[in-house]
């Protein structure tokens, strides 16, 4: 065979040669041909086929009348897989056509410059184009959002990436197409058109993602702020700088430490500062909310249990927080609401760091470090006797008092500031900015629920606000809700009181009632902090926001009750 890459065969009714060029002036090719030609009854001459058993491999194209056979040949280097499949599958141009028009896939074909060369016509649709329109237009200038450019000037292929066009969540993935030669010659993006029920379904999927992502990120912005250690206490005022210098001197020492100050002031984010500080700070920091023990599981929750202990523990037994901060440092919060009885039974514990799990006579020793915080008033609790003297001074060797925000106005500008990125961040919008009145009336208040009052007046402005920079307006708007917290338009205050039972009442109904209006009572003396509630009731906070949602879903309208 010559070394041609191309021929031409004509042949006759009877399968004579009546033309020749190039490569197909091989007889052998020539024979195979004529063979083929006039097994035509028995064999329909196929309109592309490949053929292999000579030197090299062909891809032959015919055409054919009832006298007359014309074959266009053509030899290749390697088996290339296009012919393959066109040689193989006798519908392969119908399979083509369908990609090209999917109405569930979608595609778009740029050049190497860009420009839009293809678009199937369910995404033509989809732009409201009309037939043609587009073509020929640089791809940026017609598809929202495409990166069909940047895939041309990446070579690399962006695969089930997320695409906002026309208000819709698409699903696309783009690749760039090379030729033999291995040179991009254009890209293709192939976009999800699923059936309406499907795409909802994917689009509910990727908000409920959305928005499990955003919760996530909160986290780990909360964890950044606990591991952050003196970074996370905003402020450099004088009582705020004396603060930082205490927590710098005593977070090494082995001390136990009591935090003092009101609710909000911000106890919780001193304890992690002083954990992350102290040599222990690799070692977990285990939190307890004192407050929220139920005296039947105190020992087994603080002590830990051993397997059998009793009805319905884990059958490997447990340990107990004890055991759980040994190296680190157990956080006693709420420490002034511990009742009495709880007490008495860790005064050994804290004492020498010894206890018994549930079950077990086996003495264990736990090495921690103790934190507490109480917003209580330990003179009046140990004058009339509803805290231990004796408990005290185990908790007490070091105390800190926190300032409370009316005392440190002058750290508003930069709490607010903190919040406000915060805000922007969590929620992906821009940072907004404050006007300095606002700020000014900011200062002027007096923050009854401290520092954690300020973050909710100063988020819901941000969600006010309809411009770039909170006013004072917004503050107002905001700061109306103060005192009484807002649930979902209703107010807490309003919702906690008690509603008698009816007569015509189930047993239901009243227990049902009796839970609302504990769990009312209870986010209203917290000041309507949810995390709190839960762990005051022994609730999952994810409960509690359930029952939350089904009490204001049962609530009057919000304009008959303000
Ligand atoms: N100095 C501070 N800088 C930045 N954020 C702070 C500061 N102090 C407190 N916060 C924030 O204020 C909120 C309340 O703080 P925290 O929970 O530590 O208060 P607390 O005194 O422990 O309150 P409670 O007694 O009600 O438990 C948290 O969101 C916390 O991140």
């Amino acid at each position: 065979m010559k070394n041609d890459t191309r021929g031409a065969l004509v042949l006759d009714a009877e399968g004579g040669v009546r033309f020749a060029s190039g490569i197909a002036s091989d007889t052998r090719l020539q024979r195979d041909l004529s063979r083929r030609w006039m097994a035509r009854a028995v064999r329909p001459l196929a309109s592309l086929f490949i053929l292999e058993h000579l030197d090299q491999p062909l891809s032959v194209f015919s055409a054919s009348e009832e006298g007359c056979a014309c074959f266009l040949v053509f030899g290749h280097d390697a088996m290339d897989p296009l012919f393959k499949f066109m040689a193989s599958v006798d519908f392969a141009g119908d399979i083509l056509r369908h990609f090209i028009t999917s109405p569930y896939e979608a595609i778009n074909v740029v050049d190497a410059q860009g420009i839009l060369r293809y678009m199937s016509p369910v995404h033509r649709q989809f732009f409201k184009l009309l037939p043609d329109q587009g073509l020929g237009r640089p791809v940026k200038e017609v598809i929202e959002n495409t990166r069909l450019d940047a895939v041309l000037r990446s070579g690399k292929a962006e695969i089930g990436q997320v695409q906002e066009m026309r208000g819709t969540t698409r699903v696309v993935s783009r690749t760039p197409i090379l030729d033999r030669q291995n040179r991009i010659v254009g890209a293709i993006g192939q976009v999800m058109f699923k059936s309406p029920d499907a795409m909802q379904e994917m689009s509910a999927e990727i908000s409920r993602l959305r928005k499990e992502v955003n919760f996530y990120r909160r986290e780990l912005s909360s964890l950044e702020r606990q591991s952050r250690g003196l970074d996370a206490i905003i402020g450099n005022s004088g009582p705020v700088s004396r603060l930082k210098e205490q927590i710098i001197r005593i977070a090494p020492l082995d001390v136990p430490v009591l935090l003092l100050g009101e609710s909000g002031v911000g106890k919780d984010v001193v304890a992690h500062a002083i954990h992350m500080l102290s040599p222990r700070s690799n070692q977990p920091m285990v939190v307890v909310n004192s407050a929220a023990l139920p005296v039947s599981l105190v020992e087994s929750e603080l002590f830990g249990y051993e397997s059998g202990a009793f009805t319905g523990a884990d059958r490997k037994g447990r340990p107990g927080k004890f055991e759980q901060a040994d190296q680190g440092s157990l956080f006693l919060d709420e420490i002034g609401d511990m009742p009495l009885d709880i007490q008495v039974k860790l005064l050994r514990t804290l004492q020498d760091g010894t206890f018994q799990r549930v079950g077990s006579e086996r003495q264990r020793r736990s090495n921690f470090r103790l934190i507490s915080a109480s917003n209580r008033d330990f003179n009046s609790m140990l004058g009339n006797g509803s805290f231990r003297l004796d408990f005290f001074y185990r908790i007490s060797a070091v105390t800190l008092h926190l300032p409370p925000l009316r005392d440190r106005p002058e750290d508003i500008p930069a709490l607010v500031e903190a919040f406000l990125k915060n805000f922007a961040a969590r929620h992906g919008v821009p940072v907004k900015d404050i006007q300095p009145a606002a700020l000014r009336q900011l200062q002027s208040l007096s923050w009854p629920g401290n520092i954690r009052e300020l973050q909710h007046v100063i988020e819901r402005a941000a969600i006010f606000c309809t411009g770039e920079e909170i006013s004072g307006a917004d503050i107002e708007t905001a700061g109306e809700t103060r005192g009484s917290y807002h649930l979902d338009s209703v107010r807490i205050s309003e919702l906690a009181a008690p509603v008698p039972p009816s007569s015509h009442s189930s047993m239901k109904e009243v227990t049902d009632q009796v839970e609302i209006d504990l769990i009312l009572g209870v986010l209203q003396r917290n000041h309507g902090n949810k995390k709190k509630t839960a762990e005051t009731l022994g609730i999952s906070r994810s409960y509690l926001y359930k029952r939350l949602a089904e009490i204001s879903g049962k609530s009057p309208a919000p304009a008959q009750r303000t």
